[in-house]
């Protein structure tokens, strides 16, 4: 990447937006939304991520992709995959901003204080290739989502294993 304007023009591939972590311990705020994800869920937070807050600007997108594709994720092992996302949505977005899922056709509008949830792994363990989603561009306002990661581990009583691939 090179540190000065070049006036070349190139295209992102991956998510165009800004983002932070945070931890519970950042501030009460988080761990009580830990929680809230929790008790709405029956998921165990143990394992999951750190909340992760992105702003979309305009333009601001992110590629179709799966939640359970991982680049050099040394924490699978103790973590195990990303069992299911959390997706909160911050803001309302004038236009644009929509969450897709492709395969299935579903596309979901951003409204302020709402939330998705689903599962990328199958009850037997297995990738579920039917989450993947991407976000529209931004057109027209400012998109703010917080995601949680939730992982595999700890959801053993939780969420009951499978043979099949029934969920
Ligand atoms: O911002 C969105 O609508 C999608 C975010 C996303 O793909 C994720 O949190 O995994
Ligand atoms: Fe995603």
């Amino acid at each position: 990447m090179s540190d000065h304007v070049t006036g070349e023009r190139f295209s992102a591939e991956t998510r165009v937006a800004k983002s932070a972590w945070l931890a519970d311990e950042d501030n009460p705020v988080i761990s009580r939304l830990t929680q809230r994800m929790a008790d709405l869920t029956g998921l165990d937070m143990e394992a999951a991520e750190m909340l992760q807050v992105a702003n979309y600007g305009i333009g601001g997108q992110y590629e179709p992709h799966f939640d359970y594709k991982l680049n050099n994720d040394t924490d699978y092992t103790t973590r195990g995959g990303r069992i299911a996302t959390i997706l909160i949505y911050m803001s309302d977005v004038e236009v644009g901003g929509s969450t897709v899922f492709p395969d299935i056709g579903a596309a979901l509008r951003p409204y302020k204080g709402s939330a998705v949830l689903w599962y990328n792994l199958l009850q037997n363990g297995e990738e579920d290739a039917r989450t993947l989603h991407a976000a529209c561009p931004v057109f027209v306002g400012n998109k703010w989502v917080a995601n949680k990661w939730v992982r595999a581990h700890g959801q053993e009583f939780r969420r009951r294993c499978s043979l099949s691939q029934m969920d």
